[in-house]
């Protein structure tokens, strides 16, 4: 069963706090460990929201906090199925009077994908921030507890407000659109192309940029009318590659396929012919770049995408384009209206 909301925990606080609900869907930040030292070989997704809570009393100062256990997964484990059950319970929050700000605790793994999802679909200036950590709560020198408070007071305040979803991993605020998981096993994981929003310390927020893409508000999205994704899947660029992999994702009903290519997202010889057949038969191609430090594909750079009518997803990494093409084609297969929605989101 994927939802098992509920009212789980509170901390108690002072009425005229904040109100932030914390929806917990697992990972690392959920993790448990056999001993102090186990920092890399734990299990994810061990420890309910209501112990998260527990576990960081002071979070009483700062918000009146609230958790709901979503799920109880390693994000590697997402799905579709997850990413809108948790968007509808997200925006259906975001609706509320009493609520101020909202925390998704969440695996690593996947937290790019999610963040960005909800940055798409979510109808609200509330501030929404998801939350993840490198090593379970059990290991010396955990990074949950930090991340997870500086989550909360972003959340609970007000100039976090309008900025998109934000996303809170060792002290930087990032957001949700551009973040990326760059590295598996330091706490400075996750890195932003374009530079971070900002810094949260000690509980104050230190802002020196805002997202230019639409977002939240401003999005064409509205996760109140999807009820389920555009199947999309990838496919991985690389020396003496072969069409084999983007056939049978088509033949197992892809509507696009993201082509993780090698550097300006350009595609193999020996691909380009099935590219252009299945582009014939209506899957739409998708390139782009699968270089660590992020990529940056241009329309007709490499290949002719005008005239074999493909899609760039510009710096988008194949993982985001990925839901930016589940989302898109919700609404429209016209690969005129996808390209521009690539360029604007
Ligand atoms: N650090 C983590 O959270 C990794 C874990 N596999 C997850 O994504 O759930």
């Amino acid at each position: 069963m994927l939802v098992a909301a509920g009212f789980l925990a509170a901390v108690p606080a002072f009425a005229d706090k904040p109100n932030v609900v914390i929806l917990a869907t697992g990972g690392t930040i959920a993790g448990a460990g056999a001993d102090v030292a186990k920092s890399a070989t734990y299990q994810a997704a061990k420890v309910p929201v209501d112990k998260l809570i527990a576990g960081i009393p002071t979070l009483g100062d700062v918000a009146q906090v609230r958790g709901e256990q979503v799920f109880q997964i390693a994000s590697e484990s997402f799905t579709n199925e997850h990413l809108v059950t948790l968007g509808k319970r997200v925006a259906a929050l975001a609706k509320q009077r009493d609520v101020d700000g909202i925390v998704v605790t969440h695996g690593t793994d996947t937290l790019e994908e999610t963040a960005y999802f909800l940055n798409l679909v979510v109808h609200t200036d509330k501030p929404v921030v998801v939350v993840g950590s490198m090593r379970p709560g059990t290991a010396m020198s955990a990074d949950g507890m930090l991340n997870l408070f500086n989550a909360v007071n972003v959340a609970a305040s007000q100039d976090a407000r309008g900025k998109g979803v934000l996303v809170t991993m060792n002290d930087e605020l990032n957001s949700g659109r551009d973040v990326s998981k760059m590295v598996n096993i330091k706490t400075e994981a996750f890195k932003s192309p374009w530079g971070p929003l900002g810094m949260v310390v000690e509980g104050k927020n230190y802002w020196f940029r805002l997202p230019a893409k639409r977002h939240t508000l401003n999005s064409e999205f509205d996760i109140d009318k999807i009820e389920t994704l555009a199947p999309v899947e990838i496919a991985y660029g690389y020396g003496n590659v072969g069409d084999t992999a983007y056939h049978a994702l088509a033949d197992k009903g892809a509507k696009a396929i993201i082509h993780a290519g090698t550097g300006n997202g350009s595609v193999s010889n020996r691909v380009v012919p099935a590219l252009r057949e299945l582009r014939s038969k209506g899957v739409h191609i998708i390139r782009s770049s699968h270089v660590n430090a992020g990529g940056f594909v241009l329309r007709n750079a490499e290949q002719p995408d005008d005239q074999y009518d493909w899609l760039v997803a510009h710096d988008l990494n194949p993982q985001k384009a990925r839901i930016l093409a589940a989302v898109a084609l919700t609404k429209t297969n016209d690969s005129k209206e996808l390209q521009r929605i690539f360029w604007e989101y």
